[in-house]
């Protein structure tokens, strides 16, 4: 089975929009699992302009599924993670001002590093997942640095997905999920991943155990949400 955690940041987005606290974001975590969600996906960045570390401790009490901190291991978000202890932590090696997460780890050139922080983490009792793209080279990297899972970087699916070229969009992750299994990785997957893209990754790629979805999902639920509620206004208004 194949869990889905959702990723929240794009509701924190909104709510920070207007200072208060609409939506709110705990109450939206909550209801995602109540509606089946099987895990809650944060990803606080260093400048808070979604996800704050408060919510990432405010969660800590409420998350009843599986609950991810994914983020880049600076000092800041280390002390974060091990005072909260989440379900898994996922390395990204995002930049500070990067838009969205754009590449994986290389495995080989930051090996010492990922093994010391994933040590830190496992000694804690928090699985380790890393952030890579689907390459053979960096999935052997990564099971060099002792870490539980890995999660493969979707964007480049996505985009070949949607061009048409869907043999071809799914053939890395596919292979990449069979190296992982060999050696022994947990797979987890996400970024840019769809309601239009899933079901086609996940019957072509082994061994998936979880995919975290964030923007996709909240933009679908704006969509197919959104008549229901123009409706709504309309009655009230009649
Ligand atoms: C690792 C990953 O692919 C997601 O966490 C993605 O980075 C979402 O982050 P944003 O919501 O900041 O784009
Ligand atoms: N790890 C990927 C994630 O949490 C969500 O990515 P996206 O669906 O927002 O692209």
């Amino acid at each position: 089975m194949t869990k889905l955690s959702v990723n929240i940041n794009k509701i924190a987005t909104l709510r920070n929009a207007r200072g208060g606290n609409m939506p709110d974001l705990l109450k939206t975590a909550a209801d995602i699992e109540s509606f089946g969600g099987q895990g809650i996906t944060i990803h606080p960045r260093p400048d808070e302009r979604h996800i704050r570390y408060q919510d990432a401790r405010d969660l800590k009490n409420l998350v009843t599924t599986e609950y991810n901190i994914e983020g880049n291991p600076v000092k800041k978000f280390i002390d974060l993670v091990l005072e909260v202890k989440p379900t898994q932590v996922t390395l990204v090696p995002d930049a500070v001002d990067a838009i969205t997460s754009n590449a994986g780890w290389d495995t080989i050139k930051h090996k010492d590093f990922l093994k010391e922080v994933i040590q830190t983490f496992k000694s804690a009792g928090i699985r380790t997942s890393i952030f890579v793209d689907a390459e053979t080279n960096m999935i052997e990297g990564a099971a060099k640095t002792g870490t539980d899972r890995i999660e493969l970087y979707t964007e480049s699916y996505a985009e070949e997905f949607s061009r048409g070229n869907h043999n071809q969009a799914v053939k890395p992750f596919s292979e990449a999920a069979k190296i992982a299994h060999q050696c022994g990785l947990g797979v987890n997957a996400g970024h840019d991943l769809s309601l239009d893209n899933i079901k086609y990754f996940k019957e072509n790629v082994p061994h998936l155990l979880e995919v975290s979805i964030g923007h996709a999902l909240i933009c679908e639920s704006l969509y197919l949400g959104l008549e229901n509620v123009v409706n709504m206004y309309l009655n009230k208004l009649k």
